[in-house]
């Protein structure tokens, strides 16, 4: 049990036309008595009509006060809110009414902090709490729901489930040791840990669609000078955010936007066009554009077409890349020039009258999002801490195996195998796999 109690301003500060300041911790009702005008009982998930008092019993603010009596709290403590004026001084001036009255300024991720040490929810449920008010899009509001509904801890805890039995028959000839592992229980052991390397598997591949869901797909609107990239972008926005002018070179910095596309959060960059540079500026602003490349998920290449296809500075991709580039047409309003006709995936768009757009989108969409959690009913897409654990599980248990196969000592093959069910803690924020095991083992029979 957590000894201070916690107090904090959880809306943002700002005007609004309500403010919440949140308690949490043993002495929050007895604070509350003091900080508030209270009812003599308080009702638990009640609302009742409060007044907040200064030091000399003068009225700060009125409003509602709600007690959540722990363990049945968000944090697992008792738990006060108050929810007041929505204005600037008036909630500092409560919340510093709490601080006067004993309870501490809570740190970042306090409350959710002390909800996981409480028992109220896994760290993967904690992390998508920011997952879920960072969200930037449908998609990545969904998939951080499911997470916050534990389904990535419920899988890495299936993980940990299969894994118990093989753990407790190696440990189990580990006490043995003139007994060898008989081939068909080595066979069934090893079919056992194939399974949980498949699920490590499937849940390692849903990171590369976590990372756009979390940060955006990277998509690099690039190509030659004056084609229309700036337009582009303020298409997709709908609203002029870059400079558009007939000069070629306007556009010296790359200017980055996120969009929704489909429900998938793009980070849009528009970049200084490619060609020759006229001067210093500009020669940084195209090694700008060519590192934005590199690290680009998507790129837009965009041509006029109402001119022929130049003979240079069309742009070169690795061939990863270049299976998620999508080619715009643009200027199809001047009409098209003839030589384009060969590019049957390209897709004919003007920025003038917005052709194509539509298009544009679905076709983002088809290079994203096909496959994986962002196809998904009940997207899972793990973020790199996550990733980071799914892979040790997965090395440990490759080595698990080849010790196996092997013939090796039984506890060798449990000391990977244990590793494995701590990398797999890990992503739950279990503290300690081997007291959870020992517990486990100690209601185990011998050869069980
Ligand atoms: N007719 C027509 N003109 C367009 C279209 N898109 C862009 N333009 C014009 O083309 C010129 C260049 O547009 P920008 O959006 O500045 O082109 P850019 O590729 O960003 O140019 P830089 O930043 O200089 O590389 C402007 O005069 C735009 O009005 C289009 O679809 N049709
Ligand atoms: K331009
Ligand atoms: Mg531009």
């Amino acid at each position: 049990m957590l000894q201070d109690t916690i107090a904090a301003i959880s809306t943002s500060l700002g005007e609004a036309a309500i403010s919440v300041v949140r308690v949490s911790g043993p002495q929050a009702l007895d604070m509350a008595r003091r900080v508030l005008r209270l009812p003599a009982q308080v009702a638990p998930r009640q609302a009742c009509l409060v007044s907040v008092l200064d030091a000399t019993g003068g009225v700060l603010d009125h409003g509602l006060a709600l007690y959540f009596k722990g363990p049945a709290s968000y944090t697992g403590e008792d738990v006060i809110e108050f929810h007041g004026h929505g204005g600037v001084l008036v909630t500092q001036r409560v919340l510093e009414r709490w601080l006067a009255c004993g309870a501490r300024a809570a740190e970042p991720g306090e409350f959710t902090q002390r909800a996981f040490l409480n028992g109220k929810m896994d760290l993967t449920q904690a992390e998508a709490v920011m997952d879920v008010i960072h969200a930037q899009s449908t998609l990545a509001l969904r998939a951080a729901n499911e997470q916050l509904g534990g389904a990535i801890g419920r899988a890495a805890t299936a993980m940990q489930q299969q894994i118990i039995p093989v753990l407790a028959h190696i440990e189990a000839f580990i006490d043995f040791p003139e007994e060898d592992i008989s081939p068909e229980t080595g066979a069934d052991l090893l079919r056992r840990i194939d399974s949980v390397l498949a699920s490590a598997r499937q849940l390692i591949a849903t990171s590369a669609q976590g990372r756009i869901l979390r940060h955006g797909a990277r998509t690099v609107i690039s190509g030659a000078p004056n084609v229309g990239k700036s337009s582009l972008l303020n298409l997709l926005l709908g609203f002029e955010r870059a400079i558009v002018s007939p000069t070629a070179g306007t556009t010296r910095d790359t200017i980055e936007e996120i969009i929704q596309v489909h429900g998938i959060p793009l980070r849009l960059v528009d970049t200084a066009g490619l060609r020759e540079a006229g001067d210093d500026i500009e020669r940084v602003g195209i090694q700008r554009t060519e590192r934005e490349l590199e690290r680009a998920d998507l790129v837009i290449e965009v041509v006029d077409a109402s001119q022929p296809p130049p003979a240079s500075q069309r742009l070169t991709l690795s061939p990863e890349l270049a299976r998620r580039r999508i080619l715009i047409l643009n200027k199809s309003d001047l009409g098209l020039h003839p030589d384009w006709s060969s590019e049957r995936a390209a897709i004919p768009l003007s920025c003038l009258d917005g052709t194509g757009v539509e298009a544009l989108r679905d076709a983002i969409r088809a290079v994203i999002a096909t496959a994986g959690p962002l196809a998904a009913d009940h997207p899972i897409a793990i973020n790199a801490r996550h990733q980071a654990a799914f892979e040790r599980c997965a090395e440990r248990l490759l080595a698990a195996k080849a010790a196996l196969e092997h013939q090796e000592a039984p506890e060798f093959i449990a000391l990977e195998i244990r590793e494995a069910m701590q990398a797999l803690g890990d992503v739950i924020g279990q503290v300690d796999v081997e007291r959870i095991l020992d517990v486990i083992f100690s209601t185990f029979c011998i050869g069980k």
